[in-house]
């Protein structure tokens, strides 16, 4: 009989350049003798993090700890739901971070270390949180559908995410997500796409990059969307023009420090649901994930989900 306190935690053990796994016993002992009631399993591969919330919550666990990075929480987020539901509107996350970027928990301000995740526990201070969700082609261009809490972009920010998965990230998230995106910048050509925001078009023409946000972070701390709210019911769309390489490496810090929205040739729309075509190869980042390419259509789903912190 599962107490309706207990928490069951999904561990990513190559999260954090494989710390995760060495510090899970010293944290998951910590948790117990702080006085929560807690099972948990390592993820094998990924997509096993989907699947291990999915079977949990099936299961009647109502509290779920999603340790590791940005993408272990994406994948339990996308636990949540079952064939296009919530599989337990009542039931609850925590996020203890423990990866190399951190950019949903930038956002909402939670610390890292077993220390303040022990304090955000002991708070239990809950909100509710707008989730994303979007639909596209994968690899094999199947439709495919994704929830995501934070940011998914579409442009440069797919093809930076895609390099920098591929490498290490034992510089850390940071500066890892800072050289792939410079060595992408050089690379990447801005592409022909078209942006309808609730079923008005709001651009069509050449550009870097579009950013479905619900959070505010991407890249190890970028400060892409400044403005955007994870409760305020509407997703905060920017959209870099076509800028020149030069132009965007003379402007990258600007955009870790939040003051790009200044720059000729960004704009910012707010909008409910968001429907992104190219004729051109555009990949998807979502939360650091890097799925699949437009065409892409956003829909977003108000304060769906209970969230610790
Ligand atoms: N057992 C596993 N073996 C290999 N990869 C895994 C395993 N479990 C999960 N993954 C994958 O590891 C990837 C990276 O995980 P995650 O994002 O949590 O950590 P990170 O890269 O250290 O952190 P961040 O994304 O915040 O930089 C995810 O895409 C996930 O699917």
């Amino acid at each position: 009989m599962l107490e309706n306190d207990s928490w069951f935690a999904i561990v990513n053990p190559q999260s954090a350049n494989g710390n995760t796994k060495k510090r899970w016993p010293e944290y998951s002992k910590r948790l117990i003798k702080g006085g929560y009631r807690l099972d948990f399993a390592y993820t094998t591969e990924p997509g096993d993090a989907t699947r291990i919330t999915q079977r949990k919550l099936k299961e009647g666990y109502t509290h779920i700890m999603a340790v590791g990075g940005d993408g272990t929480m994406n994948e339990v987020v996308n636990g949540f739901f079952s064939n296009g539901q919530l599989i337990n509107p009542e039931a609850e996350l925590a996020l203890f971070s423990h990866g190399t970027g951190g950019d949903l928990i930038r956002t909402l301000l939670i610390s890292r270390g077993i220390e303040s995740f022990l304090d955000t526990l002991g708070r239990g201070h809950k909100r509710l949180i707008d989730v994303g969700e979007v639909l596209f082609q994968d690899e094999q261009g199947q439709q495919t559908q994704r929830y995501f809490l934070n940011v998914a972009d579409v442009g440069l920010g797919g093809e930076t995410v895609a390099r920098v998965n591929k490498q290490s990230k034992l510089l850390g998230g940071k500066v890892s997500f800072l050289i792939g995106s410079v060595l992408s910048i050089l690379r990447y050509r801005n592409k022909f796409m078209s942006c309808k925001i609730d079923g008005k078009l709001v651009f069509e023409g050449r550009l870097n990059s579009i950013m479905v946000a619900n959070g505010r972070y991407i890249g190890g701390g970028m400060m892409i969307a400044p403005h955007a709210e994870l409760d305020d019911g509407l997703f905060d769309v920017v959209i870099l023009g076509d800028f020149s390489k030069l132009m965007l490496l003379r402007h990258l810090p600007k955009l870790y420090k939040g003051t790009h929205l200044e720059i000729p040739g960004v704009t910012v729309h707010r909008g409910r649901s968001v429907v992104i075509t190219s004729i051109e190869k555009a990949l998807l980042d979502i939360d650091g994930e890097q799925p699949g390419q437009a065409p892409l259509k956003f829909s977003l789903h108000p304060q769906a989900l209970c969230l610790w912190g």
